[in-house]
């Protein structure tokens, strides 16, 4: 049985979603005194026990609820966590947007609550292997479960108690993906459900698995043959690679089968990062550098921007050593980089960032302005902006950006505020941050294209509006889906005959121009983030 040290008030939480009531004997472990003893009760209630010990330090006499179990591998159970929460909504895959930043108090408070236990403090090492088995579960989340359904008595996984699919994913993931050592993965995995769970999840567990690596020792698991017609062949695919079948059938119908799979491996593959050194902050490249060769962080310059430096591992080390939290850097995809080459901002300029928040694309230009221009931040979602605002104080650009909290489209009917250089970065659909963004596949739906497609043109109408005669307007977005892109473009060329194409020739290396003159940044072709930008000049 687990070893389990309580600390805290006697409770009893029969409210745990994530567990199914039953009425049978469970063994606890629990305290008389400080004294741990076995009690059995007749559900799966979890019992802790007083232990009068404050864990603030401040002596108030303030209770805290603890159990610590240091049986079970942490970073699965912190992963099994992690991933029902994405999975309920409760939290992004992304790491950058946990506000628990890994293994943080919030995080391990969600551990105590769902699992009933805490787990040791991660580790760095810990922190990498989560982050991975997690965002490879929700990657391969789709082939998994078709592995899982295709092993389990019962087909229908959807009705599965969601801990034990998530720990079942996770073993799957672990053998299939990782080839990790089966038997090892098994018995983690196992003790997990056994814990977590109780004694008959973890029989379950273990079946399951043992069943999966005979199959893949023998090399003979059921996977689906890419056969049939258009639609069999896209769900196989679908299946295959782990993605939502219409997004398989439109990048087939758009980019043909080859390109579609090439992209769909790369959506799968663990994303590398790209870190800005923040000039505005007087922090240069070669400071970075010099600070990530001290974290013994490897990494590589970028070969299109100064100021930015590739990281395929180690993001955990770099915000451990709080070089984000003290604004010398920030974590931005050279695509968005490129977007603001193509946007050129000059000390003296004023641009309006139509969409602005969380600041990504404002905090770069404003730090090519030095001090001198003004960049005015519109947004409509207050809280994003209230980031924006806030980092901007922290990388010293504040000085120089105006923050709008503000409809783009009844900000034009109101305001006189015009220039000469104005950027959309539109709301899209992500496509092309998929490797990044792991849950974003399956929260996507294929409705969403055709009203994210008249946000567009809505929001580029307003934007146009803002734009002095002769002046600019870029218009951009991280999408890699055409009818987002040119089409919108060609679109808003029909209704406004005031403007013309500038091609980013000159911006951006020429790789990346399109024959069109668009900027575009194609994942498996410049292994970046795919992203669109177009130059629209007005006319005098
Ligand atoms: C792609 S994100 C912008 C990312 C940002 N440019 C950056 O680099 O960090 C799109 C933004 O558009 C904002 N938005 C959506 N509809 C809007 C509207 N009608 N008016 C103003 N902002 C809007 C969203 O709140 C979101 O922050």
């Amino acid at each position: 049985m687990a070893q389990v040290v309580n600390m805290g008030l006697r409770a009893c939480s029969f409210s745990n979603p994530f567990k199914l009531p039953r009425n049978r004997t469970t063994h606890c472990t629990t305290a008389k005194g400080n004294q741990p003893q076995t009690i059995h009760h007749s559900h799966s209630c979890l019992i802790t026990i007083p232990f009068f010990k404050s864990f603030s330090g401040s002596g108030n006499g303030l209770l805290k609820t603890q159990k610590l179990n240091l049986e079970v591998s942490p970073h699965r159970a912190v992963s099994a966590v992690r991933l029902m929460r994405i999975e309920l909504g409760g939290a992004f895959a992304d790491l950058l947007n946990e506000k628990g930043k890994g293994s943080g108090e919030n995080e391990m408070g969600y551990v105590q609550r769902t699992l009933g236990f805490r787990t040791r403090v991660l580790n760095h090492h810990d922190l990498r292997l989560v982050t991975d088995i997690v965002g490879g579960t929700i990657r391969w989340r789709r082939f998994l479960d078709h592995l899982i359904s295709s092993l389990c008595h019962d087909k229908d996984i959807s009705s599965m108690e969601p801990l034990l699919l998530q720990i079942l994913r996770i073993g799957f993931y672990e053998i299939v993906k990782l080839d990790m050592p089966p038997y090892a993965v098994v018995d983690e995995n196992v003790k997990l459900a056994k814990v977590a769970l109780r004694p008959g999840a973890g029989n379950m567990v273990n079946g399951i698995l043992r069943k999966l690596v005979v199959l893949k020792e023998n090399e003979t698991l059921p996977l689906p043959v890419v056969e049939g017609d258009d639609r069999a062949q896209a769900r196989a695919l679908a299946t295959l690679y782990s993605h939502p079948v219409w997004m398989v059938r439109r990048w087939i119908k758009y980019l043909g089968q080859e390109e579609a799979i090439k992209l769909m491996i790369w959506n799968n593959i663990e994303p590398s990062f790209s870190l800005r050194a923040n000039r505005a902050r007087g922090f240069s490249r070669d400071d970075l550098v010099t600070q990530l060769n001290a974290l013994k962080v490897p990494h590589k310059l970028s070969l299109h921007l100064d100021e930015f430096v590739r990281i395929k591992t180690g993001l955990q080390i770099v915000i451990h050593a709080g070089l984000l939290r003290k604004g010398l850097c920030s974590v931005q995809d050279e695509s968005a980089g490129l977007v603001v080459s193509v946007v050129d901002p000059q000390p003296g300029e004023t641009i309006i960032d139509c969409c602005a928040a969380p600041g990504g694309k404002t905090l770069y230009m404003a730090s090519h302005l030095s001090g001198q221009g003004k960049v005015f931040a519109v947004d409509i979602n207050s809280g994003r902006l209230r980031i924006l605002k806030e980092t901007a104080k922290l990388h010293q650009v504040d000085d120089v950006i105006t923050a709008i909290h503000a409809d783009l489209r009844s900000l034009t009917d109101n305001r006189q505020l015009k220039s000469s250089k104005v950027l959309l970065d539109a709301p899209c659909s992500g496509l092309g941050v998929l490797s990044k963004r792991a849950d974003l596949r399956w929260n996507r739906k294929l409705e969403d294209m055709e009203q994210l497609k008249k946000l567009q043109d809505e929001l580029l109408d307003a934007a146009s509006k803002l734009v002095k005669p002769g002046g600019l307007l870029i218009y951009s977005t991280c999408s890699i889906d055409t009818e987002e892109n040119d089409d919108r473009v060609a679109a808003f060329l029909v209704r406004h005959p005031d403007f013309r194409i500038d091609t980013v020739d000159g911006y951006v290396p020429p790789d990346f121009v399109t024959s069109s003159g668009f900027f575009f940044s194609n994942p498996v072709k410049h292994s970046l983030d795919g992203s669109f930008a177009a130059r629209l000049i007005r006319a005098l």
